[in-house]
């Protein structure tokens, strides 16, 4: 019988000495696991987002898991997923937590939120700017959804998302209302990253009535483009107000709020839910920095009506290819509104959280007509100005 080490082919080479091999082994592995760390460490740094401050007086619940977060990618569900894994093993005291507290802001939407949605909210925001490692940039917004507040802004946002040439922070920035003092680069970190050619949006309803907003804006860049969802004023002030009864149902009744003489039947314009509806008034403000067709005006209603209609508007608007349409909605009858079929790497349909689409309270119909008496001469101002009839006046 032929010996083992016969067997070997003469050219084969002489095997290392154990104590050499050990040691590689050794060191390759020790070089994988430095390389690991250093990897999720430069991944966490990379994904804590900056600070936002979000009044509750505004888009309460506006971002939420129930509504319509779209994902850009499954690479960035996967890393949302992988930093969920390391948050729950880290407990409470995950490093992202530790930041919101240091900074002492606040980012939950709702007064009225629940524990567990101001949870996933938290997670929202990170989502919103959850993405990996070197792909794309932060850019500032080359368009703004500037308002107006109820008007449907959400909707618009979380629908546009869709799109694979926008990407959007999910919850309100307020920087040129509230936090401008936090300076450009404060701003455009809170922006997602994007590929050349995709388009960075926000949305910020109380821009709109914000006298500061405009000059700042085109400071930021002349260029941007501004949309605007106005709504039926009437509506709008119903629906402002409801939203606060849901946060603080002692408040007076309507009635008493929007007279400031229920006799003679005089509007009370130093309410600022009044104002709001004002529309003609702040378009003023806005035309002194951008000129109008800068700025596109979406009807609140069709939005309901007709999503996709409005959508096909706002993508040409933005010189986007005609991607979202009739086929992405559908009409959820339990929810009373239009809802996305699926979002972006999902299968299933999506509506907007419960604090969109609230059921309003009923106000006596003279006080209804009184307010769109106040309203009409505003409406026709805003209605020559944009050049559309927007029909709220029957
Ligand atoms: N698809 C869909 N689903 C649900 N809700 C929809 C939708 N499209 C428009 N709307 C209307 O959006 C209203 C809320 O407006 P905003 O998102 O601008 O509110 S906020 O200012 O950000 O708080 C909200 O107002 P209310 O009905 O008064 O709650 C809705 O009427």
């Amino acid at each position: 019988m032929p010996s083992a080490s016969m067997a070997l082919p003469a050219s084969l080479p002489e095997p290392l000495p154990r104590s050499i091999f050990r040691k590689f082994v050794l060191m390759l592995c020790s070089l994988l696991v430095s390389l690991y760390v250093f990897y999720c460490l430069a991944e966490q740094c990379q994904n804590l987002p900056g600070p936002i401050i979000q009044s509750p007086e505004e888009e309460e619940g506006g971002y939420q898991e129930s509504d319509m977060t779209i994902w850009q990618s499954v690479k960035r569900k996967k890393l949302l997923q992988k930093m969920k894994r390391q948050r729950s093993t880290k407990g409470k005291e995950a490093p992202w937590n530790r930041l919101f507290v240091s900074h002492g802001v606040d980012i939950s939407f709702h007064a009225h939120t629940g524990e567990e949605n101001k949870a996933s909210h938290r997670t929202s925001m990170l989502d919103s700017t959850l993405t990996p490692l070197g792909e794309g940039s932060k850019n500032l917004p080359q368009a703004i959804i500037v308002g107006v507040k109820k008007g449907g802004t959400r909707a618009l946002l979380e629908f546009l998302r869709i799109h694979p040439d926008i990407r959007a922070v999910g919850a309100e920035p307020h920087f040129f209302d509230r936090n401008y003092d936090k300076g450009l680069d404060w701003y455009r970190d809170l922006m997602p990253r994007t590929l050349d050619g995709q388009i960075t949006m926000e949305k910020t309803p109380s821009y709109f009535v914000t006298k500061e907003a405009p000059a700042r804006i085109s400071a930021m860049s002349k260029e941007a483009k501004l949309i605007v969802v106005v709504r039926d004023p009437v509506t709008r002030v119903i629906s402002d107000y409801t939203q606060t009864l849901s946060k603080r149902p002692d408040i007076p009744s309507f009635e008493s709020l929007i007279f400031k003489n229920r006799t003679t039947g005089l509007i009370d314009i130093s309410w600022s839910a009044i104002q709001i509806g004002i529309y003609a008034k702040h378009m003023e403000n806005w035309l002194l920095d951008f000129p109008i067709d800068q700025m596109l005006f979406v009807s609140g209603e069709r939005l309901i009506r007709d999503p996709a209609g409005e959508l096909g508007r706002v993508q040409d608007f933005l010189g986007l290819k005609r991607i979202i349409t009739d086929k992405h909605f559908y009409f959820n009858k339990t929810k009373g509104f239009p809802c996305l079929k699926k979002a972006e790497g999902s299968s299933k349909p999506h509506c907007l959280g419960k604090t969109k689409g609230r059921t309003h309270p009923n106000i006596d119909p003279k006080v209804v007509q009184r307010l769109r008496e106040f309203y009409r001469p505003f409406n026709m101002k805003f209605y020559q100005m944009t050049g559309q009839d927007f029909g709220w006046d029957y």
